[in-house]
């Protein structure tokens, strides 16, 4: 049985088509620090974009096991390795297009370009709406820091879109079940499109499940781990899940805005202050991510060891770079 969260929850809403003015960049700064978590309007991504992506992934996924599993984990993720009643899809970008026609061409008999099309309009409007989200996120964090941070520190960020299919099944007991366990995102920020069956839900510092209710025209975004320690934890990545409450089929579209691979991560001393003292050491992405994947079930990102765990420092304090 899954621990009951009847807290509803109003996050804070971005309007991303416009200037931050000192309301809106207070309200972001505290969803950042406190829960991790906001959301956004005005993102130009349409309706009826979302509604083409759900029918054409949702032809992909309707196929059998066998021919999915020939995309091979990296790209598909089958049942019963999250959950049971979860299965994702992964598109690579920057060439979303691309990526996307690649699984095409192993799941579909005829050559067909429009998952493709869809795809790479999706996946190239999302990363503009990334560097557009972050660069908000850096102002919440000191005067200016979005001119001087995010071309020295983000412009080598990638991004990666999960589609996600969720079927619980007609006969299940219990009234609920869990559709994606526990985890924190392992990227800088993570954009989520979750269609009207809501389920998604997110863990306050005092350890309470609030629901975030899906709302017409709203994207959820989230702050991850490598955000929360490039920011010595001024931004918190916060623990979150997906439960199935109506037993209905749900589907969401997750977007990974991360740090390239060969980055270092290490907190920019005037991003730490001069107070404070690093709660990481500087660590190289992908050790992390590798750290990730044999320390979780089947390669999914299902925590059991966060960036705490991996870089967080122990009683010792670290000097602060000589710059
Ligand atoms: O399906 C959702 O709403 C969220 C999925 C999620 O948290 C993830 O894929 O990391
Ligand atoms: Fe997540």
């Amino acid at each position: 049985m899954i621990q009951e969260s009847d807290t509803p929850l109003q996050l804070p809403v971005l309007d991303v088509s416009q200037p931050l003015n000192q309301s809106s960049l207070l309200s972001l700064a505290a969803a950042c620090r406190e829960l991790g978590f906001f959301q956004i309007i005005n993102h130009g991504i349409s309706k009826d974009l979302y509604n083409k992506m759900y029918s054409l992934a949702n032809k992909l996924f309707c196929l059998p096991s066998k021919s999915k599993l020939k995309l091979g984990l990296k790209t598909y993720t089958p049942h019963f390795i999250a959950s049971p009643f979860f299965e994702s899809l992964r598109v690579s970008g920057p060439e979303f297009g691309a990526s996307a026609q690649s699984s095409a061409d192993v799941l579909l008999e005829e050559h067909d370009s429009e998952f493709s099309e869809v795809l790479q309009e999706y996946g190239s409007k999302v990363t503009e709406l990334s560097k557009s989200i972050l660069k908000f996120v850096l102002m919440t964090l000191g005067d200016g820091f979005e001119t001087k941070y995010y071309h020295s520190e983000f412009k080598n960020c990638h991004g990666y879109l999960r589609i996600n299919n969720y079927t619980p099944p007609e006969d299940l007991e219990e009234e609920e079940a869990e559709g994606l366990g526990m985890h924190t995102d392992m990227s800088c920020l993570t954009i989520v499109y979750q269609d009207e069956i809501g389920g998604l839900q997110v863990r306050s510092k005092d350890g309470k499940w609030m629901n975030i209710l899906p709302c017409e025209g709203t994207l959820v975004v989230n702050i991850g781990d490598m955000l929360q320690a490039w920011s010595n934890e001024r931004l918190r990545s916060s623990e979150h899940r997906v439960v199935l409450m109506k037993l209905m089929n749900r589907f969401s579209l997750a977007f990974f805005w991360c740090f390239e691979d060969e980055k270092v991560i290490l907190a920019p001393d005037e991003v730490v202050g001069l107070e404070n003292t690093r709660s990481y050491k500087p660590f190289l992405c992908l050790d992390y991510l590798k750290f990730r994947e044999s320390n979780e079930k089947g390669r999914f990102e299902k925590v059991g060891f966060t960036v705490k765990d991996f870089a967080g420092v122990v009683g010792i304090t670290i000097l602060k770079s000589q710059s």
